[in-house]
């Protein structure tokens, strides 16, 4: 009995395959160069061949692109479920608007809630979340351009800046203007986790997705980094949902 968990985020296609415990079998992530659909029929023999019982998709990419993916997904013949946020979910309530919080966010916050706890969930993808959860109540949070939706918006938006590449190393001030670009993204990414942890300093930072590492760097406030939040939140939402039937 295995699962497939798919991902469906704004520049990778994750997918975990998990067995009857929650033990991950194979998973892979991809960037899907803005053509999701045809990636994921690429990848339709392949999941054939895992030949999962169920599947079930996280996706933040709109109604279009996700009635494409049902419809590959049905060719398969393997039951499947989009999550969507539900307001009422026993493990979780929330003040933001159900109807536009993006489903990754929900599901990452649902694979880390904890009653017990206040905490704070990073997101770390193609934009950056921050997530404030007090005992199992999402309060709502921030949308930040990730460090690269950062460094495109500085090369389409102004005429002498044309850094397309280079890394994220440091926030000390640079003396030319790729390290000044580098340097300023990085630092407001990192200022402003740094401000909301001096405003809720009791509350328990995690961080996910793909830039979570590189950002751990630079805080010094103590972090977790969990890069399975999402798949949690799934795992956890499908076997709510058999509990509850
Ligand atoms: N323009 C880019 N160039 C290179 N790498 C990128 C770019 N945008 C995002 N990435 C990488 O892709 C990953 C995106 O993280 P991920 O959590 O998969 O995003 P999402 O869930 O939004 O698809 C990050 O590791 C980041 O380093
Ligand atoms: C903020 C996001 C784009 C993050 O997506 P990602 O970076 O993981 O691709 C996604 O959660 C989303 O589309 N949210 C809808 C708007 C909202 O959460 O208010
Ligand atoms: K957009």
């Amino acid at each position: 009995m295995s699962n497939l968990w798919l991902d469906l985020g704004n520049t990778r296609l994750k997918y975990w395959l998990a067995d009857d415990i929650g033990q991950i079998i194979t998973s892979d992530a991809k960037q899907h160069l803005q053509a999701p659909a045809e990636l994921l029929i690429g990848l339709t023999d392949r999941f054939s061949a895992l030949a999962p019982e169920f599947i079930g998709v996280s996706s933040v990419l709109g109604e279009e692109v996700n009635a494409q993916v049902a419809e590959s997904l049905a060719s398969l013949a393997i039951p499947f479920e989009f999550v969507h946020v539900d307001a009422h979910h026993p493990l979780l309530t929330s003040d933001y608007d159900a109807g536009q919080l993006g489903v990754d966010r929900w599901l990452q916050i649902l694979g880390a809630v904890d009653r017990k706890k206040r905490q704070c969930i990073v997101g770390c993808g193609t934009a950056l979340t921050i997530d404030l959860v007090d005992h199992a109540h999402h309060l709502g949070g921030y949308i930040f351009p990730s460090i690269y939706l950062q460094r495109e918006a500085l090369f389409s938006g102004t005429k002498q800046i044309s850094i397309s590449e280079g890394t994220f190393t440091s926030i000390s001030e640079g003396v030319n203007t790729s390290d000044a670009v580098h340097r300023g993204i990085l630092l407001s990414i990192v200022g402003a986790i740094n401000e909301i942890t001096r405003r809720n300093p009791n509350y328990e930072f995690t961080l996910t997705g793909g830039d979570a590492p590189l950002l751990a760097q630079h805080l010094n406030h103590p972090i977790h980094i969990k890069d399975s939040l999402l798949l949690n939140g799934l795992m956890r939402y499908f076997d709510q949902q058999n509990e509850s039937r």
